[in-house]
């Protein structure tokens, strides 16, 4: 049984940073969970406000369905109790998505993020109708995820919202402007909008003035404190602060990143593995970064404390 109601968790959710644990492998690329529980009992000392297990940064297409749902257990398991609220994701298509929000309640999570189906091309009436039945299959909140293939404009939310209250929140990973305005224009503060390109921090600030309050950080893994300190001179509209650490940090981050499709996951366990706290290799399709470009990532994170001093 949740902990909490859909909207207490959406307007939790809305009020501060967002944790996106990776999942730990072994060298055999099974998952492990000794690693997985010693992480998020590290990540546990910073605040955040909700936390999403086998999101897209926890590898959640390379996982099988039994495994998202350990994943998930196991999440629930360390952090059930401390209030943050713990979403587990749902996605591929609507029958199956339908068992991930099953499998999800059982777990006793708190909320979902619905990630878009597999493969396929989908029309926003086709997207909208998928989204509809997912959220009528849970009592859980439903967070929708716009990204890819899956993607719902301000009119395809306005009647979802209407027909299925436990949808609270919209997720943007597509990085429209004009849609996200014509979106926060329509409904407001009918539901909780997350920031969800790849490095958030990116476009943390100006999102904010979409009416963004919060995003995911890929980056918080292993660089919290940072995360946290970023994430409250977004909030205070600090720009100076904002713009150094874009200048010093994440943009040269990003060009790291860059270098690859696909190493916005993998510099994230890349960045574990430089700050002494290894979470393992990626899983394929998804390729892990070269010694050289981990010494990068290296010299960019021992910037950090002196950046923060400033
Ligand atoms: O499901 C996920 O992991 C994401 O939404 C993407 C990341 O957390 C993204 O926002 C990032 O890289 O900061």
């Amino acid at each position: 049984m949740s902990r909490h109601t859909p909207h207490e968790f959406a307007k939790q959710i809305g009020a501060g940073l967002l944790s996106f644990p990776v999942t730990p492998f072994k060298s055999d690329l099974s998952f492990d969970e000794a690693a997985y529980r010693s992480h998020l009992s590290w990540l546990s000392q910073y605040q955040v406000a909700g936390l999403f297990a086998a999101g897209g940064t926890g590898e959640f297409f390379s996982l099988t369905p039994s495994e998202v749902g350990r994943v998930v257990r196991t999440a629930v398991s360390e952090i059930g109790g401390s209030g943050v609220p713990l979403i587990a994701p749902s996605g591929y298509g609507t029958a199956m998505a339908k068992e991930y929000c099953r499998a999800a309640e059982d777990a006793g999570a708190d909320g979902i993020l619905l990630l878009p189906p597999y493969l396929t091309e989908a029309s926003t009436d086709g997207v909208a109708e998928h989204v509809e039945q997912v959220c009528k299959s849970t009592s859980l909140g439903v967070i929708v995820y716009n990204r890819a293939n899956q993607v719902l404009d301000e009119h395809a939310l306005a009647r979802l919202a209407d027909h299925c209250p436990n949808l609270v929140g919209f997720k943007d990973g597509i990085g429209d402007i004009e849609l996200m305005t014509r979106i926060y224009a329509k409904l407001g503060d009918r539901l909780t909008y997350v920031g969800g390109l790849p490095t958030a921090e990116t476009f943390a600030l100006p999102y904010l003035t979409l009416g963004v309050t919060t995003y995911s950080s890929a980056i918080f893994n292993f660089v919290p404190e940072f995360a946290v300190y970023f994430y409250k001179a977004v909030r205070a509209g600090d720009h100076d602060k904002v713009y150094r650490a874009l200048n010093e940090f994440v943009l040269p981050y990003i060009a790291i990143r860059n270098r690859k499709r696909g190493y916005a996951v993998s510099i994230v366990k890349a960045g574990l593995k430089v700050i002494g706290r290894d979470a393992g290799p990626v899983r394929p399709p998804l390729t892990d970064l070269t010694d050289a470009e981990c010494a990068d990532l290296s010299a960019l994170v021992a910037r950090l404390p002196k950046l923060m001093e400033a």
